[in-house]
């Protein structure tokens, strides 16, 4: 990765952990953390919607330097959205991040990419940072396809997005055969579409803006494989499942220098 970018190592903790075991796992991972890691890396987790609170808590409380934020987000700014949750609301949390466009999101709530391009406009309109979730199923991957899929997503998620907030989005690719299979996909594979992302994003606005913006890998990241994947110039951090529910190997992940 590119030494003016720092990476960013998200756990994206999925429906697991109540408040009370994320109370528990944060008090863990912040005395673990050093600040030399947090020079390194900034480090973020991704709790579900009923731990923010109990998060922030603790975050406040010690002034700790792990950022937080959602795992989605309404569309929409207030009314009558039965079950939804506003970016507004995150923001009076204080996230700092919201994942938009996971692939379970678009597999299992059918959300597409208009979708995802509303909910990202409404993270920037509510000042929290987007990690916007791209990458191909396992059909597009055989086919050979997965670039111009991915870029697709790219392409959809940012419609109409103004360079100003676009350089501060993370992209987050994430090959949907790899998540939670223990399929890795290789750092070369990981590489191809994050550098063709990028180049997308260069397209899409410029190589400037293109240059600042972090684009992650996600898919079965572990303390074993992390160090690999970092090692191509196109990949700025992870974004974590499983391995970051478990703190000690979530903490070997932020080292992955050490790897
Ligand atoms: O979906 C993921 C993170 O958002 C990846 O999950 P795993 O690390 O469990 O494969």
């Amino acid at each position: 990765m590119s030494t003016t970018r720092t990476p960013l190592m998200a756990g994206n903790w999925k429906m697991n952990l109540n408040h009370l075991e994320a109370i528990a796992h944060v008090q863990k991972l912040a005395f673990a953390l050093t600040d030399k890691d947090y020079d390194d890396v900034e480090v973020a987790v991704l709790p579900p919607f009923t731990d923010l609170r109990s998060v922030q808590t603790l975050v406040d409380g010690d002034k700790l330097k792990i950022k937080y934020g959602a795992q989605d987000l309404s569309a929409h700014d207030s009314g009558a959205y039965t079950g939804e949750i506003s970016g507004a609301m995150l923001a009076k949390f204080k996230c700092s991040y919201v994942a938009v466009g996971h692939s379970e999101r678009r597999q299992y709530h059918n959300e597409t990419d208009e979708v995802v391009n509303a909910k990202v406009k409404a993270a920037f309109k509510h000042g929290l940072t987007p990690i916007m979730c791209v990458g191909e199923g396992l059909d597009v991957r055989k086919a050979g396809r997965q670039v111009e899929h991915t870029l697709a997503q790219v392409d959809g998620g940012l419609k109409d997005v103004p360079a100003e907030q676009a350089e501060s989005v993370v992209v987050a690719y994430e090959p949907v055969w790899a998540i939670g299979t223990g399929e890795v996909a290789t750092p070369e594979d990981a590489q191809e579409v994050c550098g063709a992302i990028r180049g997308r994003l260069a397209e899409l606005y410029s190589q400037e803006l293109a240059d600042k913006v972090r684009i992650q890998y996600g898919g079965s990241v572990k303390s074993g494989n992390v160090a690999a994947i970092m090692a191509k110039p196109d990949v700025d951090g992870a974004l974590i499942g499983g391995a970051a529910l478990d703190v000690d190997e979530f903490v070997k992940i932020v080292r992955y220098r050490d790897q």
